[in-house]
């Protein structure tokens, strides 16, 4: 039955008219059955009329006993195409989500600019949203043009019923519309509330040592009830508008269909009506303000089902516009630092400025600045985090930031200052949460010197790991991260103070996992808080940041005559 089952390829151009494209059947089955389903809401009617003014004046039992099977033949059908109808929906909401979700999550966690995108979770709201409407509420908007028709065969039946019908509609949108406008503020503030509250309790359940080190639970529960009781005043508030806003559009309901029986009564008393022409403007008037009312009531839905519609379509787009293709040259160029500057939005003082350098195939830079100095803001930048505000960081020709994510998940590996491992097991850490060959996530491990450590366990390299399982020390876990930067061979390694917090043992594996890299033709960048001959033996450059300047230096043994050995950089 499900005429929403083709598949829309994201990579190609035009998505969104695609995915048009794929729904245009379903789309039009479901405007055949409104129109059917609409029509036969006129049976009722018509029944009532007749047996009402017809089948009194011939006595006729067997135009009854027809008229009757023919009405309740007239129901079944409306009744399953109504199913089949919302059925429809249903898929297609369900097959937008299926065809758009797992995109978002790619394209938003491939998405490497901290803070200049939205959230992956954003998008994805954004599509429950979109995916809410057209499976709850979009049948509303569909039977919603159909009010007209309805109003149109009350005035035909008496122009003052017509007219009736006509100004409740009118008030019931009015209605609609106070509701809205007086519940806005209310509900904005008690989501604003909820979410605050939500986000004590989950950051204090990740800072659970600093949590519990300090004895803070007294002090955050009493945050949360406070910040709980703005969000449940608010959200009173909101709820008691919408009941009142409610309550009001339900009597006014009533109000009609009491006013058209009333009113009709009153025309046939003056001889200008039939009963049964009273009682079918009655039903008629009552769809039509059925219609009228359930779409207002879902006027919520529609807004925010539309500006999703509007935001996702804007993405999708935004992703075609992305595409680069790469020259084969390009893993084996050299890494060029080009003029590059950068300062965090919203800040005035810029962390790096006019910094020029190229790092070719099998050199090593070290990095050595203070606290704030822009060492991790560097290393950010080079591996493609962060968009420079001016100049460029290039593999060759092309920048990295530009390079699509499975290229870039080939060419660069990164030891982030905080180590982060997600929950899984520690073989799916080191493969970068995906598949891959065991032996080279064991070449990775022994290269990082933390194989040992990995068959000891419980489960050997199946065992689980993450936030909450911390089974594993801080250095042994820093060694994992290192496994996972190293395993692929990157052609840009970048190791953000990878030495703190590491004991001998594991400074001396991180140095030689280094030097192999190195040997095998990787550009390195190794950043330290403070100078150390650590890394004098091996290293080609030594970039000195500090605050507004930064000097670069070449290694004594590597310099080139023709090139200076010492560069500020203002
Ligand atoms: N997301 C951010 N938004 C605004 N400013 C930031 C942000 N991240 C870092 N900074 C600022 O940029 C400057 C450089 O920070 P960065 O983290 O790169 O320094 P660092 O040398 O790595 O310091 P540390 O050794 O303490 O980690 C600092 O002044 C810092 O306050």
């Amino acid at each position: 039955m499900s005429r929403f089952r083709k598949k829309v390829s994201v990579e190609k151009n035009d998505i969104v008219r695609q995915a048009w494209r794929a729904s245009s059947w379903g789309i039009i089955a479901i405007i055949v059955f409104s129109i059917f389903l609409n029509l036969l809401r006129f049976v009722t009617p018509l029944y009532i009329i007749h047996v009402f003014d017809r089948v009194p004046a011939s006595r006729s039992v067997e135009t009854l006993i027809l008229l009757t099977i023919m009405a309740l033949l007239a129901i079944v059908a409306g009744v399953a195409l109504d199913g089949v109808r919302k059925r429809m929906f249903g898929q297609w909401g369900k097959w937008i989500e299926e065809q758009f979700g797992q995109f978002f999550v790619y394209r938003g966690l491939s998405e490497r600019s901290i803070g200049q995108s939205q959230s992956v979770q954003e998008s994805l709201d954004e599509l429950s949203r979109l995916r809410n409407f057209v499976a709850r509420s979009a049948v509303r908007w569909i039977d919603v043009v159909w009010a007209p028709l309805f109003l149109w065969g009350v005035y035909l039946i008496d122009p003052l019923l017509g007219m009736i019908t006509l100004a409740a509609m009118f008030l019931v949108v009015a209605l609609g519309l106070l509701q809205e406008s007086a519940t806005r503020e209310p509900r904005r503030a008690s989501r604003k509330a909820a979410a605050e509250a939500g986000e004590i309790v989950l950051n204090a359940e990740r800072k659970y040592e600093t949590v519990g080190a300090f004895s803070m639970a007294s002090n955050l529960s009493a945050r949360w009830r406070q910040t709980t009781a703005a969000h449940l005043d608010e959200r009173e508030r909101a709820d008691a508008r919408y009941t009142f806003y409610r309550l009001a559009i339900r009597g006014l309901g009533e109000c009609l269909r009491i006013g058209l029986i009333g009113v009709g009564v009153w025309l046939f008393l003056q001889g200008s009506l039939t009963l049964g022409a009273v009682f079918a403007a009655r039903i008629l008037g009552g769809y039509g303000y059925r219609y009228v009312e359930r779409a207002v009531g879902s006027w919520r839905s529609l807004r925010d089902g539309m500006a999703a519609y509007r935001s996702l379509k804007a993405q999708l787009r935004m992703d075609n516009d992305n595409n680069v293709s790469i020259h084969s040259a390009t893993p084996s160029s050299a890494l060029v630092i080009d003029q590059l500057s950068f300062r965090y939005p919203g800040q005035t003082n810029y962390v790096l400025r006019r910094l020029s350098l190229t790092l070719e195939p099998g050199e090593l830079l070290v990095v050595t600045g203070g606290a704030g100095s822009g060492k991790t803001t560097l290393s950010r930048l080079t591996v493609g985090l962060l968009e420079p505000r001016y100049g460029q960081v290039r593999l060759g020709d092309v920048e990295v930031k530009r390079l699509p994510p499975d290229v870039q998940m080939q060419l660069i590996g990164y030891l982030p200052q905080h180590t982060e491992l997600f929950r899984g097991t520690v073989r799916e850490n080191i493969a970068c949460m995906g598949d891959a060959d065991f032996d080279d996530i064991v070449r990775a491990a022994k290269l990082a010197s933390i194989h040992e450590v990995l068959v000891s366990l419980p489960q050997g390299y199946d065992t689980p790991i993450g936030e909450e399982m911390v089974t594993l020390s801080g250095s042994e876990q820093k060694r994992i991260a290192l496994a996972r930067a190293i395993y692929r061979r990157p052609r840009l390694l970048v190791l953000d103070e990878p030495a703190a917090n590491l004991d001998r043992r594991s400074r001396n594996a991180m140095e030689a996992a280094v030097s192999e890299l190195k040997a095998a033709g990787s550009s390195i960048i190794v950043t330290q808080a403070t100078k150390s001959s650590r890394w004098n033996a091996i290293a080609d450059k030594f970039l000195i940041l500090g605050g507004r300047t930064a000097e670069l230096s070449v290694a004594p043994s590597k310099i080139d005559p023709k090139v200076s050995e010492l560069r500020r950089v203002k």
